[in-house]
Formats: structure tokens, C-alpha cells, sequence
């Protein structure tokens, strides 16, 4: 992530006693990511990830922190949040909520095979069912809602083509969720985010799922959605790669089968997923924050991946 509170190691030195890791011995701030300010935070126990959020308030962060727990718990692979002495995940640093979390090993793997892609699928099958005891409930931030909320704020911005476009599919998406399959998904804890950049790999090895910081409450198809719109594409065109999508997919239906509702539901939540993604970078391009390392994510990739799946088929789910 950019860093838009900068942190230094004497910052922390105080600050770190009240939780059970000893004398910090590095920090050094994370250039990639753009929502919060993370650091990769040595100590005398060993090796974390320290995060500062700049958009969600303490209020919000139980949701993200105590689910990382409770997938943890439950053998999913993700960071395991830190508590201090006092049992706290959250903790304000400069003002600002901050958690500490174990570092994953590996690293991202950006041009996956399809049995990388079958890790993914797999693994996100079980964090969909390791979810469903999960005790808190926050919507998708990053829903509907939302998305009614930002076309207005960006639509001044756009071509006729592409306001047309972005119109266009407001209209199909908002009819989509109103419809009797869609109220027929299973629902949970979503990860909503999991892009190649934020899953680690060890070789061919997964070794988690992290940022966990857009997940919320929604259906698990469109997480499969959007997992597949990042995973499974040839990143010049958007175009669905058969093998990568048949691997991900038949590795998650080998843990939880979809359902025939979710085949009805695949197409259109596949242009949710793209729509979201396009949404968010178009925002994020026309009203850039402040930060100190902060490269906008490029908005006409998303909007190629949904003008491609409005047009071409899918392979089905199963
Ligand atoms: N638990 C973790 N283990 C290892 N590396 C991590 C961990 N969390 C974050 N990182 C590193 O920090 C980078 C940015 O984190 P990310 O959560 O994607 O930021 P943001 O929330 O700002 O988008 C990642 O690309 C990864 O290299
Ligand atoms: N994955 C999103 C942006 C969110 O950034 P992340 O670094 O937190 O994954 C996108 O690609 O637009």
C-alpha cells in the first residue's frame, strides 16, 4: 500500500510493549496497495505486518480483524491478527486504528498457471465454509449501494460511450439483484477483493489469503466472480483463459458444490465483479487521495474486462 502516515522505528519502540513481542528491530514501509498504510514490522519474536487504516474506523475493523481470527482458527490460511495485553486487535498508533498480523511467507504469484489457480479455488472454497458460524455481520461496503452511490461522482468524467456503458449496466445489475435467482445465493463472509496481489505463494504452494479490508457479508459467487476476473484473464484483453477458469472453478466445486442457481447467476455476476473493480479505479482515479507512494490502478482494464463479458460467453461453473 502507499503510505500515507509515515511510522519510524522510534514510533514504534513504545507503542509496541503493550503486546507480548519484544524489541521491534526494523520497519519499512510497503509501496504497494492503495487503501491502508502497512509496514513489514521486524521484532525479537519474528516477523509481522503492521497496518495503519486511513479509511475504516474502529468501529468497522472488528469485522476484518476478528474474521482473519476466525478463519485462522479454523486451519484457512490467512494473517493472524495480534492481540495485545489486553486482548485488543485494534489499536490506535498516530491517532489512527493499527493492527498487528503474522507475515505470510512467498510471494505473489502474477502470471499463475492453472495449478495455481486450483490453490485459489480450493482455499477460497473452504474460507466460504469455514465463514458461515462466523458471528458478525457487515454488507459489502463495496456493494450496490455503493456503486449507485460513486456512478453519479464519476459519470462527468466519462466518454458518452462509457457513460452509456457505466448506465447500462446499473440498470442490468440493479434488475440482477432484485431477481428471484439472486435471492436464491448462498451468502457469507466474503473476501471481495482476491486479486493475484493479495495471495501468497511458496512455489506452487499457497501460503494465505491477505487484505482482508473489503470483505464483507454478500453472496459467494460474486468472490468467485471477481477471483476469476483477476486470475483467469489474459491481461491485454480481458478474455477468460478456459484452463485457468476450469481449474479454479471444478478445484472449488471438489469442496462446495455450486448450485443451479449459481449457474444461472454466473454470467451476470461476472459483470458485477468487473463493474465493481472499474467503479472503484474510476473513482479512485478522478478523486486521488494524498499519499506518499501511491500509483492509481489503471480504470480501462476493468472497463474492457465488462464490455468483454457482456459479449462473450463464459465457460459455465460446472
Ligand atoms: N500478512 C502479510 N504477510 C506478508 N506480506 C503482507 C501481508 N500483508 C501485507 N503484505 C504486503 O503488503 C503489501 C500491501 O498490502 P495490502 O494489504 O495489499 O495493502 P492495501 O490494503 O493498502 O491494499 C502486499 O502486497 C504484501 O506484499
Ligand atoms: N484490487 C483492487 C484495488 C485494491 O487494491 P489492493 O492492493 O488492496 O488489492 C484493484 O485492482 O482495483
Amino acid at each position: 500500500m502507499a503510505v500515507f502516515t509515515p511510522v519510524t522505528l522510534d514510533d514504534v519502540n513504545q507503542w509496541i510493549t503493550q503486546f507480548p513481542l519484544g524489541k521491534p528491530t526494523a520497519l519499512k514501509g510497503i509501496a504497494s496497495g492503495i487503501e491502508n498504510s502497512n509496514f513489514f514490522l521486524d521484532t525479537e519474536q519474528g516477523e509481522y505486518v503492521l497496518t495503519i487504516f486511513e479509511n475504516l474506523s474502529f468501529e468497522q475493523l472488528p469485522f476484518y480483524l476478528q474474521l482473519m481470527r476466525h478463519l485462522a482458527d479454523r486451519q484457512v490460511l490467512v494473517p493472524a491478527p495480534i492481540p495485545n495485553h489486553r486482548g485488543e486487535l485494534i489499536v490506535a498508533l498516530h491517532g489512527k486504528p493499527a493492527a498487528i498480523v503474522t507475515k505470510l511467507e512467498g510471494s505473489s504469484q502474477m502470471a499463475p498457471q492453472p495449478v495455481h489457480c486450483a490453490e485459489v479455488g480450493a482455499m477460497l472454497a473452504r474460507m466460504h465454509l469455514a465463514g458461515r458460524d462466523y458471528p458478525l455481520q457487515q454488507p459489502n461496503l463495496r456493494g450496490l449501494d455503493w456503486w449507485n452511490d460513486t456512478t453519479p461522482k464519476v459519470l462527468p468524467h466519462l466518454s458518452d460511450s462509457n457513460a452509456h456503458l457505466l448506465r447500462a449496466e446499473m440498470h442490468f445489475q440493479e434488475a440482477f439483484a432484485g431477481c428471484d435467482t439472486y435471492k436464491q445465493l448462498q451468502t457469507g463472509p466474503v473476501h471481495a477483493d482476491l486479486f493475484r496481489n493479495n495471495v501468497m505463494f511458496d512455489g506452487e504452494r499457497l501460503t494465505g489469503f491477505f487484505d482482508f479490508y473489503f470483505a464483507g457479508c454478500d453472496t459467494w459467487l460474486f468472490d468467485v466472480a471477481v477471483t476469476v476476473n483477476d486470475w483467469c484473464i489474459d491481461l491485454d484483453t480481458g478474455v477468460l483463459d478456459v484452463a485457468r477458469v476450469r481449474a479454479l472453478l471444478d478445484a472449488y466445486h471438489g469442496v462446495r458444490p455450486f448450485t443451479a442457481a449459481e449457474q444461472t447467476a454466473w454470467q451476470p455476476m461476472l459483470r458485477a465483479g468487473a463493474l465493481r473493480f472499474w467503479l472503484s479505479r474510476l473513482y479512485d482515479y478522478y478523486q486521488p487521495r494524498e499519499a506518499e507512494m501511491l500509483t492509481p490502478h489503471d480504470p480501462t482494464h476493468f472497463e474492457r474486462i465488462l464490455r468483454e463479458r457482456i459479449a462473450t460467453l463464459a465457460p459455465k461453473l460446472f
